[in-house]
């Protein structure tokens, strides 16, 4: 049989497949129906058991995975059609909607922002790069910068997420189950770590050198080619530059940005010590209120699934149903849980488009803890 032939066979298959899956969601419809007169739930898992049970019974072994991945899928979209005829307007859809005609057009210019850290660190200069002139307020911690958000101290929290080289920054992920925020702006900032000590000093003389843990872990090859050095955790790379100008030492050097060495008057004896040239860190803009800002293309969402097989796939099931990118995925075990995750996802979605408004409908009815976290731009 030659390729033609046996895609005609394909097609007949397809048009047989087509017609039956047209046929099912349309029972499946006037079953929303049904379920709305009579107060039932959408989701019968008893029913999708038996159904799967049946289907693996009628299935010969080769193909019984397949059908059954196949069936979760088709329970999937079915529940998905259904709700979208039972709640087209759901709570969430309609706040989204009112932020983005509430928001004003213009980012604001010179709000008062917390961000973790001294003047100097990475984090100030996330925020100038955010705000045209932000009036910063510094925090000695990621919490408490979260908390001024929340107390209405500050409007605006600058905060990093994550780094090109080290990865995700795991103590914010665990406070954004503890706060509740929205996040209105990122950027990606390129950080460039260098060696900095007093006039005078060499690589040589180096005893002892100090930085923050994520600049330690972002310099590792660096930092394995000199020997006979102590390494120091210190809060952030702004105060290990500082400690340095103010050591008195000839033998300690930071590693920090270059901006530290003219505020700390260091000298650069080595620069862009990372061991990726590309280091780039996500920073994102928090604030209480949810604001959306024209140009939205991003969306923060985190949820808590059941823990069972196959219910991270069937979260997944729906992005790609409605042709939605996702471009992160982050789990951190839930506190006091046995192993139970809380996942986060960033979708790459304009937050005007129909599909994005069904998505948000369909999760808030499927997950057992989903809270929106915002749809924003990203500067570069
Ligand atoms: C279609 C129904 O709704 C849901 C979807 C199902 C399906 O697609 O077969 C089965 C059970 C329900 O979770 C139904 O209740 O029968």
């Amino acid at each position: 049989m030659d390729i033609k032939e046996l895609r005609d066979r394909i097609d007949e298959a397809d048009a047989a497949l087509l017609d039956a899956f047209c046929r099912r969601m349309d029972v499946s419809a006037q079953l929303a129906e049904y379920k709305k007169d009579n107060a039932l739930p959408i989701y019968d898992p008893a029913r999708e058991r038996q159904k799967l049970g049946e289907v693996a019974l009628g299935t010969p072994e080769p193909l019984r995975t397949h059908a059954m991945a196949l069936y979760s899928l088709l329970f999937d979209l079915s529940r998905s059609y259904q709700e979208k005829i039972l709640c087209p307007d759901a709570p969430l859809v309609r706040q989204i909607t009112g932020a983005i005609d509430g928001t004003p057009k213009l980012f604001p210019q010179t709000p008062v922002v917390a961000c973790q850290g001294v003047e100097g660190a990475y984090s100030q200069l996330a925020c100038e790069k955010l705000f045209p002139v932000p009036n910063i307020m510094y925090c000695t911690t990621f919490e408490s910068v979260f908390s001024a958000i929340d107390s209405g101290l500050c409007r605006y929290g600058v905060l990093p997420l994550e780094n090109s080289t080290a990865g995700s920054i795991n103590k914010i992920y665990d406070l954004m189950m503890k706060y509740r925020f929205y996040i209105v702006r990122s950027a990606r900032l390129k950080v460039d770590h260098n060696l900095l000590a007093k006039k005078g000093t060499s690589v040589k003389d180096i005893k002892e050198i100090i930085s923050h843990e994520q600049a330690i872990n972002q310099c590792g090859a660096f930092l394995k080619s000199l020997s006979g050095v102590r390494i120091t955790a210190a809060e952030n790379t702004a105060l290990a530059a500082q400690t340095v100008a103010e050591s008195g030492r000839s033998d300690i050097a930071a590693l920090s940005s270059r901006y530290c060495a003219d505020l700390y008057g260091l000298e650069c004896l080595a620069e862009s010590v990372q061991d990726q040239g590309n280091n780039y860190t996500r920073f994102i803009t928090i604030s209480k209120v949810l604001e959306i800002y024209p140009g939205a293309d991003k969306t923060s969402i985190m949820m808590a699934v059941p823990h069972k097989p196959g219910s991270l796939y069937r979260i997944l099931s729906r992005f790609y149903a409605l042709g939605i990118n996702l471009i992160k995925l982050e789990s951190r075990p839930i506190p006091d849980r046995d192993f139970e995750f809380m996942f986060y996802f960033d979708l790459d979605t304009p937050v005007y488009s129909p599909q994005f408004a069904e998505l948000m409908s369909a999760l808030a009815a499927v997950c057992e803890e989903f809270r929106y976290l915002g749809s924003y731009s990203e500067i570069v």
